[in-house]
């Protein structure tokens, strides 16, 4: 039989860890992976936060892949990644927050590239804000329905007896999954490829591809969500990006910023996270010729009054002749940084 690369699927609502899953299965794992990474907005966000740890993720922006019509983008990412040149373990796609899982699947099994096969979906569950995700629109059940494994985050924030209920609750929905505890995206990367060994069923073993192909599935286009972006050549305020990230507008549950921020030593780089208003931020290297850069996005349910675009205009320009923010402004954002 001639070699196919396994593609693996990771899916998980907005936030719920799947690019810290990433980074920790490229940091840790071995071998050769591929990623392929989608945006729900037009700012290609993602490949910034997984960059550092991958040659080159191919970006797939400006839409949800499980919704696309024309599959022709996945299949060029496919066919560049399954080159035999590049001799690759595994591809690993990674959905955007708002992927149905069984679209994914589809997609992949679907594909014309010869050189690759469906290699398991990984489903990556926030113990701690499953009730938030539900009022987003997100169901539980029909995410983990087709999983191999399920990676549950976000357990040092959830609090007592969640991760208990949100567990029993994916072994009612999926009780072949595999249901791990993976804080901060700790999970032994063998699993992901066990996975891949496990899409050929024996005895009992949940047939995957069937609830890509299942007569009974058609694409139920998820709720609507709308993405705001800010894309600016400038810096941003630090205070104003610390209100956003700490209180969104109620229509946002997710916001990924990689922003530019002066300071009294020039201009410094951070990335910011905040899912369902809990907030991280991390300091990110910059090069110091570079032009001032800063990128966020915010996700979140559509709702007709726009609270959010008022709100991510308030934080930039900040131009080259405005004070340097104070430093009580400048911690106000860095209270959330880590370690
Ligand atoms: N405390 C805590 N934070 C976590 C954990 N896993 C992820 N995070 C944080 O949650 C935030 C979102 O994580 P990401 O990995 O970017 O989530 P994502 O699913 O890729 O996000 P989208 O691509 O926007 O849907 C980041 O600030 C992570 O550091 C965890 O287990 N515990």
């Amino acid at each position: 039989m001639s070699h196919t690369v396994p593609v693996l699927i990771l899916t998980g609502y907005l936030g719920a860890g799947k690019t810290t899953v990433l980074n920790h299965f490229l940091a840790t794992g071995r071998g050769g992976i591929g990623v392929i990474i989608n945006d729900f907005g037009d700012v290609n966000v993602e490949a910034a936060l997984v960059a550092g740890h991958v040659a080159d993720p191919v970006s797939i922006a400006g839409g949800c892949l499980c919704c696309i019509e024309d599959p022709a983008q996945l299949d060029d990412a496919l066919r560049t990644l399954s080159r035999p040149a590049l001799d690759l373990d595994a591809i690993v796609i990674e959905g955007s927050g708002l992927a149905e899982p069984p679209g994914l699947i589809q997609l992949v099994l679907a594909s014309t590239v010869a050189g690759v096969r469906f290699g398991g979906l990984v489903e990556v569950v926030d113990a701690a804000h499953t009730a938030h995700a539900e009022a987003g629109g997100w169901d539980l059940a029909q995410h983990v329905r087709a999983a191999a494994v399920v990676l549950l985050t976000k357990t040092d924030l959830a609090q007592p007896g969640e991760v208990a209920e949100v567990r029993e609750r994916i072994g009612r929905a999926n009780p072949l999954a595999m249901v791990l505890d993976a804080p901060h995206g700790a999970a032994d990367p063998r699993l992901f490829f066990d996975t891949a060994e496990r899409t050929v069923p024996e005895g009992g073993q949940l047939p995957l591809w069937e609830f890509g192909t299942s007569p009974g599935y058609t694409h139920a286009h998820h709720v609507r969500h709308r993405a705001e972006s800010l894309d600016v050549p400038a810096p941003v305020d630090p205070a104003a990006l610390a209100d956003l990230l700490a209180d969104p507008p109620d229509a946002v549950h997710r916001i990924k910023a990689v922003v530019d921020v002066p300071t009294a030593r020039g201009l410094r780089r951070f990335v910011a996270h905040s899912v369902a208003g809990y907030v991280c931020v991390e300091r990110a290297g910059r090069d110091p010729d570079a032009p001032a850069h800063s990128v966020v996005v915010a996700i979140g349910p559509a709702q007709d009054d726009d609270a959010v675009r008022p709100r991510l205009e308030a934080l930039a320009p900040v131009t080259a002749e405005a004070p340097v923010p104070s430093a009580r402004d400048l911690r106000r954002l860095t209270r959330f940084l880590r370690g």
